[in-house]
């Protein structure tokens, strides 16, 4: 069985456009989201206008900073401090990679945390690894969970969950928030000795490599739960780019019970749970 993210973050933007109606009407305060585009990629291009798209489709604001390939650091963490500063700023997301003379880190750790819709600030992960329920929560880790249980159902104790990938961005934050669901978590990476022996123990499996292909059929569990976290562009027999996940797909959708996937999996869920982040940031701090 297919998991369909795209109707799951069409379910969750609707919760969502009620909520921020609810939060005009009762305090009056427009969610807004600011991200931050430095230099031109096109991959990044497609996907920050259908933020921004979203994000007013919601009943939101949302404001689209350009900044150029070669603008200095300094210049960059100024800009940050200003929409640090603006009331009318909730959200704020500067679009990653950036380029290779901007220090990457530092730029996060000047993001206000209040602000931090990415969840990448280490004051969130912090409060995420200490379970104390007040972080910004990273987009794509939350929409794993959603997935999950939109086939497992909203309990899923005592589950073994193998998470492939250790990134800050998806691994080692959805490792946590799945002990937090009270299943026992493997993270598994390049350096994982018998790794297709560890992927078929997972009822829940999470491919997060970033690497086309990278799971077979063979290493998942018949019954198993499948969440595809990769977004691979590669080339297909007629030269034509085409988006694949990190999993064989269509080996897995045999033997597993479910299975997200790419595009219209993870993708859409992560867009979703950015939109929900800045509506939290906007309650929570507005
Ligand atoms: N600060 C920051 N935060 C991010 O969350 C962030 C980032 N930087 N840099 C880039 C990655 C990538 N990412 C995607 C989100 C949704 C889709 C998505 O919706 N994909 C569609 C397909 C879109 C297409 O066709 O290209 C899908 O999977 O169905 C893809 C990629 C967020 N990222």
């Amino acid at each position: 069985m297919r998991i369909d993210g795209k109707q799951a973050a069409a379910d969750l933007r609707k919760q969502l456009s009620m909520q921020v109606l609810q939060l005009q009407q009762e305090k009056n305060i427009v969610p807004g989201l600011t991200v931050i585009l430095v230099g031109e990629d096109p991959a990044s291009e497609v996907y920050v206008r259908n933020k921004v798209r979203q994000t007013r489709e919601l009943g939101m604001h949302s404001q689209e900073i350009r900044l150029p390939v070669d603008i200095r650091e300094e210049a960059l963490l100024t800009r940050l401090e200003q929409l640090n500063q603006d009331k009318d700023v909730h959200g704020i997301l500067v679009q990653l990679p950036l380029p290779a003379h901007i220090n990457e880190a530092k730029v996060l750790a000047a993001i206000n945390p209040e602000k931090d819709v990415d969840g990448f600030h280490a004051l969130n992960s912090g409060r995420l690894l200490n379970g104390s329920g007040d972080a910004l929560v990273p987009c794509t880790p939350q929409g794993c969970v959603i997935l999950a249980k939109r086939h497992l159902g909203e309990d899923l104790s005592g589950k073994h969950a193998v998470v492939i990938g250790r990134s800050n961005i998806v691994g080692k934050p959805l490792a946590i928030l799945l002990l937090q669901e009270n299943c026992t978590v493997t993270i598994a990476h390049s350096r994982t000795e018998n790794l297709a022996q560890i992927c078929r123990q997972a009822d829940i499996l999470v491919a997060a490599v970033g690497r086309a292909n990278f799971v077979k059929g063979d290493w998942i569990k018949p019954g198993a739960t499948v969440i595809d976290v990769g977004i691979n562009r590669i080339e297909d027999t007629e030269g034509k780019t085409r988006l694949v996940g990190d999993v064989d797909y269509q080996a897995a959708v045999e033997v597993a019970a479910a299975i997200t996937p790419v595009p219209g999996g993870v993708g859409p869920m992560t867009i979703a749970c950015l939109l929900k982040n800045t509506l939290v940031a906007a309650r929570r701090y507005g």
